[in-house]
């Protein structure tokens, strides 16, 4: 079977395999060797070299077992994260497998990207290799905690798997949302993994669109790692993407390409879509993310962002959403708005229309040609058992909306349910330095694409993000795209709102 990057079948089949085995890490041998570590969406991946006769191995694998449940099969509970796997050195097939692995004693463990292992081998002379050994295994709290600390996370042996097994629809389930959070960081990646595939940023129309659609996200995607790694990308656009000619080189060496960053940082789980998770492995996933990204970036936006936020998701889902009869729709839809959005409800309320459009005329195709979700039919949303109060009378054909209830809802659904569950430690900012720094950029940048909301919250995260802040605010000095009229005048008068900084714009920053 072929797996792309961020499949789930890969993770599922592993977890198909685990559960006839009752173990969780993956056995490897010579046969299986490259294309498993080929193929996992896993970041990182463990790989234990043991033989099976030895008594020492033997009473280690519940301490390793304790650990790959975490990170292992269907039921992980942190997915895609960590591949961990298992050599068997007394069979005879994987004799030169260990050898070239330098394997001297048993258990012996390395730490590495899985691409890394393919046709890969060890040698404790070798000065630059990016597999290494894990120092502290001995146990699974020691093995644990050293993979925290390589990675960044506090991960426990007790963690729990957040939410269902298997999410079933419930429909009036007001809390299921809160479990997207995973599903738009996921999408968010996908979309960015979509865009190096097809080296979708190869103009000044499509860079901007880009830098825009990062300027959203850096200032309101609800995940905290994903403004982060947004800003960090913006902050570099310049040496990636000179003159809107990115650099996609695949050398893991290359400085300077895209491939080299995440929009959500490195340790995104991938695979495993929760909120968003089909019945069936093709079904929802990545365009269901991909709403759920954009109905919370449009609850988090202010009155003053709204039509930057409306012409920026038309640009980005026209540019970079490859799906085209989608994207085609969508369009349409875009152009068929006339007057710019002033009010935040405006957008909020505009996007819930325009999916509903999308869901009943998906209602009707999925109801004829039979692809659609069977667990997860296509409906006109909110169901009145998830929102009573938007519904101010229905028949079987036509729904009489409270808008205001309409939109109440949306705001507290996408908005308040749904927040970064990410923490990182040392990550805090005072007030003055927000400020500070929101009024730098602000009173620099008098023709600044960014709306005000956007550049303080980009000031937000550069601070918050440490050592970005500074390089942030000297690479805003050469920014070009924001003064170049070139970038700027290919919208329509109707379709394009700037927002330029005045003195009372500065004033509502001190204020907030
Ligand atoms: C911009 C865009 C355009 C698309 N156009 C097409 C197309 O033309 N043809 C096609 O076959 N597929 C299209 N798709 C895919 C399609 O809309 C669904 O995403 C896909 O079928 C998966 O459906 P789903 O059941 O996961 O729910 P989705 O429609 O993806 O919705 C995701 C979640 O959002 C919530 N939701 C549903 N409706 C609303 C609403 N009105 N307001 C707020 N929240 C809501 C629900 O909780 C739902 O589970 C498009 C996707 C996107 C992002």
């Amino acid at each position: 079977a072929s797996f792309s990057p961020g499949s789930r079948s890969i993770l599922r089949d592993i977890g198909n395999d685990i559960s006839d085995q009752k173990d969780y890490a993956v056995e490897l041998n010579s046969t299986n060797f490259d294309s498993v570590f080929q193929n996992t969406p896993a970041k990182y991946a463990i790989l234990e070299f043991f033989a099976h006769w030895c008594p020492a191995c033997r009473n280690y694998k519940p301490h390793y077992e304790k650990v790959a449940r975490l990170f292992n099969g269907a039921d992980a509970i942190h997915p895609g994260l960590v591949l961990m796997t298992r050599v068997d050195c007394a069979a005879k097939m994987n004799v030169k497998l260990c050898d070239k692995f330098s394997i001297n004693h048993y258990p012996m463990l390395f730490w590495g990207p899985p691409r890394k292992f393919v046709g890969g081998s060890w040698d404790p002379k070798q000065e630059k290799s990016e597999i290494s050994v894990v120092e502290e295994w001995r146990t699974a709290d020691l093995l644990l905690s050293w993979i925290n600390k390589q990675i960044g996370s506090s991960y426990g042996l007790d963690d729990q798997k957040f939410g269902n097994k298997h999410l079933l629809p419930n429909i009036s389930d007001h809390e299921q949302i809160s479990q997207a959070i995973y599903d738009i960081e996921e999408a968010t990646e996908e979309a960015f993994d979509h865009i190096l595939a097809l080296k979708a940023i190869k103009s000044a129309e499509t860079s901007t669109s880009f830098i825009r659609f990062l300027q959203l996200l850096v200032a309101h995607h609800p995940s905290k790692r994903c403004r982060k790694g947004s800003a960090d990308i913006l902050m570099n656009f310049d040496e990636l993407c000179p003159s809107g000619q990115c650099s996609y080189d695949q050398e893991s060496g290359a400085k300077d390409s895209l491939r080299n960053y995440h929009i959500c940082g490195k340790d995104v789980p991938r695979g495993y879509y929760m909120f968003c998770r089909g019945s069936k492995n093709e079904t929802r996933g990545f365009s269901c993310g991909l709403w759920v990204l954009m109905h919370s970036l449009s609850v988090r936006i202010e009155d003053g962002e709204s039509q930057f936020a409306f012409t920026t998701i038309c640009d980005f889902i026209n540019n970079f959403f490859m799906c085209d009869d989608c994207r085609r729709h969508f369009h349409d839809m875009c152009l068929s708005v006339k007057t710019p959005f002033k009010k935040a409800r405006d957008i909020v309320l505009w996007l819930w229309s325009t999916h509903n459009k999308v869901n009943e005329r998906l209602k009707k195709d999925e109801a004829s040609l039979g692809t659609g979700d069977p667990k997860f039919p296509k409906m006109i949303w909110p169901p009145k058992q998830l929102c009573p109060s938007c519904y101010l009378s229905s028949t079987e054909k036509t729904i009489d909306w409270d808008h205001d209830e309409v939109y109440k809802f949306l705001k507290k659904y996408y908005g308040e349910k749904l927040v970064s569950s990410y923490k990182k430690s040392g990550v805090s900012v005072s007030k003055e330095e927000v400020v500070a720094a929101a009024e730098e950029t602000a009173v620099r940048s008098n023709a600044l694409v960014v709306p005000v909301g956007a550049a303080l919250a980009i000031a937000l995260a550069s601070c918050a993000f440490g050592a970005l802040a500074c390089y942030w605010r000297t690479q805003q000095k050469n920014r070009k795209y924001y003064h170049n009229p070139h970038y700027l005048k290919r919208y329509n008068s109707n379709y394009m709102v700037m927002n330029t900084f005045s003195n009372s714009d500065n004033e509502r920053i001190k204020e907030r």
